[in-house]
């Protein structure tokens, strides 16, 4: 059941704030939705957003900048939190890059995180969630997302390509089995067996695949990131899709970090991706 939090006029739509129960996680969860103005009754093409590190389901919603175009596309954008809140983990909260804020959308298999840390179910159970209880066309849903949630989109998209029938990534973690971010949050979440962690990194999942997306996929990049010389390795994921056949348009824009503003620069651009191949 959807508990509704709050609700606010937007761009001749609602934003609207939700809880619920979640049998992934085990906890209250929150997320946000965007519900454009509907120009016909019937569902609409919707897309997800997974966010970064230290961010929550009110991030992209007020520094994404997307419900505009959300509007005149008559697109449903879903937002979720980044981890569970309040497991009781002892020290969950204590670092910004693992922990609360910092799920890595994976299911842990390592104690005390493998009970409440399964971002990576949880985002399987708001899709299906959503589809029963909002009217989102369950054949029309995209995903994308930034850093870390550029890396869950990628993912998701790649184990689920009949669920998520369109992806791209803002500044993705594209190879997190060799960054720094990933090494931590995968032996922490999964354990030292990096066998596991090939099933959350999206480079060594893309080079096992065969072109799963054959209308492409877009990623934008900034060329002044501060993470992108060691944590993001789009390179990793561009000699993947390379090998794997599968069209890729990875745009590097000098002078752009790896924040909101050059997420809402961009934005429009995703939006319209996601349109063009949901045959929104
Ligand atoms: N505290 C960190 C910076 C954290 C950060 O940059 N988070 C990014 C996502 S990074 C990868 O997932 C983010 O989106 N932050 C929210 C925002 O509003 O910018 C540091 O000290 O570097």
């Amino acid at each position: 059941m959807l508990e509704l939090i709050s609700e606010h006029a937007c761009f001749g739509g609602s934003q609207r704030f939700y809880r619920h129960q979640s049998a992934a996680t085990g906890l209250p969860m929150r997320f946000s939705v965007f519900l454009p103005a509907e120009a016909a009754p019937g569902k609409l093409p919707a897309l997800f957003y997974l966010a970064g590190l230290t961010c929550n389901e009110e991030t992209f919603m007020m520094k994404g900048g997307a419900q505009r175009v959300a509007a005149r596309e008559g697109m449903v954008l879903v937002a979720p939190d980044t981890s569970p809140r309040d497991a009781g983990v002892a020290g969950e909260a204590d670092a910004w890059d693992f922990g609360v804020g910092a799920g890595f959308y994976v299911d842990a298999t390592e104690e005390p995180w493998s009970k409440n840390y399964r971002m990576y179910s949880y985002i399987l159970e708001l899709r299906d969630l959503l589809v029963a209880e909002l009217p989102l066309d369950a054949a029309r849903i995209g995903i994308f997302g930034h850093s870390m949630g550029g890396h869950g989109a990628l993912v998701l998209a790649l184990r689920n390509p009949g669920l998520f029938r369109s992806v791209s990534a803002f500044a993705p973690i594209a190879a997190p089995s060799r960054c720094p971010w990933g090494e931590k949050a995968f032996s922490g979440y999964l354990g030292a067996d990096e066998s596991s962690w090939r099933a959350y990194d999206a480079s060594a999942l893309m080079s096992q695949a065969n072109a799963p997306f054959p209308n492409g996929i877009l990623i934008d990049q900034g060329l002044a990131d501060k993470f992108l010389g060691d944590q993001l390795y789009p390179e990793a994921f561009e000699a993947a899709c390379r090998h794997a056949g599968q069209p890729l348009e990875l745009r590097r824009h000098a002078g752009y970090d790896h924040g909101y503003y050059f997420i809402s620069t961009f934005i429009e651009d995703h939006l319209n991706f996601h349109s063009a191949s949901l045959g929104a």
